[in-house]
């Protein structure tokens, strides 16, 4: 059974820019923390948004009630770490699962990333829903802290726009992900999860990834068959030197991209980013896809996007967001380049975007 008493011993609050004050119990490590406030809507998956690298910077408030009650394990992890800023949730569960080896507030306590239990999350998602993604500051630590003074540090905390998180999270020095496959792939790690790897290892791809700031140059001396641009966090257009980067290696080798490794070729490209007002979150968005009329439910993880009307006339649009018409996917027009918004890779979130990683392949075949 659930030590209730135990579970409210630990008095914290998230402090919002706007501020709101948000009241709720401790778990987790006890950090202090300023980040971004945003809301994902998938109904599982903890543990890879926990390790995916792409929410650095960002409280992430997950929208199901009851959180933790599988557990966390080795295996569910998209990355070498946990780097969001905190986890917001309403209740937190033990877990009860043959797979779980640690709980979720041990597994957070041991990564040193503190969590927030006991939010009314379904308001604090309307808020946001309804004023937009929010700097916030989470109080966790046993220092007293006045509301007033949290709100003041949310709204003088750096937020997102403009900053290079990619820095933060890029792996150090290249590394071979896999050694088997025909094509060879150099894919940029801009914050980039496992699943991606494990999709192009799966598809007959050996893959070397290369760190955020590698150049256009030491990705053509791997003599790869093609590039990937992967996910990441923060604002993609404080990533320059990728920019540059992906500019001088378009039309020289293939390349593919998702969520910020998209939102970079549609940079390099000549097109503008822009923020969503809250962001998509989640594992039930549906896309169309233009080029066959299908509609696929995918799972997505951005507050940027490209601006439709930037686009350059070299690149159309290959897929759409059917809630808000926004561009999920573009593709060079005669060149062998594509991108897609979404994360066909899941973890979490459903498969139906699977196929992009053989659609990457035959990029590589033409
Ligand atoms: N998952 C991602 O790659 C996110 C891209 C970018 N940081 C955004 O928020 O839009």
């Amino acid at each position: 059974m659930y030590n209730w008493k135990k579970r409210r011993e630990r008095a914290a609050f998230l402090a919002l820019a706007n501020g709101a004050v948000f009241r709720g119990w401790s778990f987790g490590a006890p950090v202090d923390t300023a980040g971004e406030a945003v809301f994902n809507t998938g109904m599982s998956g903890y543990q890879e948004i926990l390790t995916d690298p792409s929410y650095a910077g960002q409280f992430v408030t997950l929208t199901a009630p009851e959180i933790g009650n599988y557990g966390c394990n080795p295996q569910d992890v998209e990355s070498r770490g946990l780097f969001l800023n905190g986890l917001v949730i309403h209740e937190l569960n033990e877990p009860s699962n043959c797979r779980s080896e640690e709980s979720l507030s041990g597994y957070l306590k041991r990564n040193g990333k503190p969590g927030i239990a006991g939010i009314d999350t379904r308001s604090l998602t309307v808020m946001l829903r309804d004023e937009g993604s929010q700097k916030a500051y989470l109080h966790t630590a046993d220092e007293p802290l006045s509301e007033a003074e949290a709100v003041d540090r949310a709204r003088a905390w750096a937020g997102l726009d403009g900053q290079d998180y990619a820095a933060k999270v890029t792996a150090g020095k290249p590394y071979e992900w896999n050694r088997e496959g025909d094509f060879h792939v150099a894919a940029f790690d801009f914050g980039i999860k496992y699943n991606i790897l494990r999709g192009m290892a799966e598809n007959g791809m050996r893959v070397t990834v290369l760190p955020a700031a590698a150049t256009a140059a030491d990705a053509l001396a791997l003599k790869p068959d093609g590039v990937f641009l992967s996910n990441g966090p923060a604002d993609p257009a404080a990533l320059r030197y990728a920019i540059d980067a992906i500019r001088t290696l378009a039309g020289k080798v293939p390349l593919f991209g998702i969520c910020l490794g998209h939102q970079l070729f549609g940079l390099a490209s000549g097109a503008e980013c822009g923020r969503l007002k809250f962001g998509h979150h989640g594992c039930n968005h549906p896309v169309r896809n233009l080029l066959t009329g299908r509609v696929e439910i995918t799972s997505q993880n951005h507050n940027f996007a490209l601006k439709a009307e930037t686009l350059p006339a070299a690149l159309e649009v290959t897929h759409i967001n059917l809630n808000d018409n926004t561009i999920e996917g573009i593709r060079h027009k005669t060149e062998p380049a594509a991108s897609v918004q979404f994360h066909p890779e899941a973890a979490p979130g459903p498969h139906d975007a699977g196929c992009l990683f053989r659609q990457f392949r035959q990029l590589m075949e033409r």
